[in-house]
């Protein structure tokens, strides 16, 4: 193994650390940051994924609500409790967690939550004031792979080449323009480029998000370059594994994230760095 690991577990309990003060300072003013954690239906990954949030927010210190539905709640239902919470001062953050049934309009929903506790990074209002360079929510997963190339000193990507595979709202894109907002050349693969392996070989940087296994192998990568790696599939044998071939790559790159214990935990830190950041403006704009 030449690559070193970008450990997301250590990396998030430095920065969940950070967060706790924060929330403690906020706390000892009478504020105490809140996080409301949406689930509809019984999706048994999703159970899993928001006991997790629910988790990480109390050992930060942040207040966290879970509100669990049936899958037969409609979507009025659904746009009356994001209103509600919209309107609940001890909530600093919203969260719906996705996939909802499909008689659910998810755009819809995600659409009426405040673009001011849009933690997730998901309203188009986020999009939007991430693509002009203004103040907004980031979404968590692509901000999180900054945090973890800011943590091997590539804060300022000036002069360095990277490349995302995948184009999803939530991750891909967002993910582009993050890395062009911190200088990189950056170039988008996606289901449609003729020549991935042309592509891939010349980056610097490249950022694996596509919900396939084996997307990038290692003749596909140059030597040197970091490898960040945020699928989240299952292998034949049932165990968790991302898009890049891993045990190939290691080889061959100079550093590289593993699944699990890479990106997934820094999705949930920048959970609570947002919810904790929604809380810091919304006590600064109250004095
Ligand atoms: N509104 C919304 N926001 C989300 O952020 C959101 C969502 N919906 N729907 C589902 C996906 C998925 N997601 C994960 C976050 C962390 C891990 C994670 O921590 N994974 C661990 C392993 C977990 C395991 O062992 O299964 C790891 O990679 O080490 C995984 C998946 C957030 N999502």
């Amino acid at each position: 193994m030449t690559a070193q690991l970008i450990d997301g577990n250590a990396l998030s309990q430095q920065v969940r650390a950070e967060v706790a003060q924060r929330a403690a300072a906020l706390t000892a003013k009478g504020v105490k940051p809140g996080l409301a954690v949406v689930l509809v239906g019984d999706n048994p990954a999703s159970q899993v994924y928001v006991r997790n949030k629910v988790k990480a927010c109390a050992d930060a210190g942040l207040h966290s609500v879970l509100e669990k539905y049936d899958a037969s709640m409609s979507e009025a239902e659904l746009l009356a409790r994001v209103e509600a919470l919209n309107n609940d001062p001890s909530i600093h953050g919203i969260l719906v967690q996705l996939p909802l049934p499909k008689h659910i309009d998810d755009h819809k929903v995600i659409e009426a939550i405040s673009p001011e506790k849009d933690v997730d990074g998901f309203h188009i209002a986020s999009a939007g004031a991430l693509m002009v360079g203004e103040q907004g929510f980031k979404a968590c997963t692509p901000y999180g792979c900054m945090k973890m190339l800011e943590a091997i000193g590539m804060k300022d990507l000036r002069g360095k080449h990277a490349v995302v595979i995948g184009r999803s709202n939530i991750v891909g894109k967002p993910m582009a323009m993050m890395l062009l907002q911190a200088n990189a050349t950056v170039t988008v693969c996606h289901s449609g480029t003729a020549d991935l392996a042309f592509h891939t070989r010349q980056a610097d940087i490249v950022v694996a998000a596509v919900g396939k296994r084996n997307v990038l192998t290692a003749e596909m990568v140059k030597p040197g370059a970091v490898v960040i790696d945020v699928g989240m599939n299952r292998n034949d044998e049932g165990k968790l594994c991302g898009d890049v071939d891993f045990d190939g790559v290691k080889e061959v790159a100079g550093w590289i994230t593993p699944v699990p214990g890479g990106v997934g935990p820094m999705t949930i830190t920048m959970l609570l760095v947002n919810t904790i950041e929604s809380a810091e403006r919304a006590t600064a704009e109250a004095v």
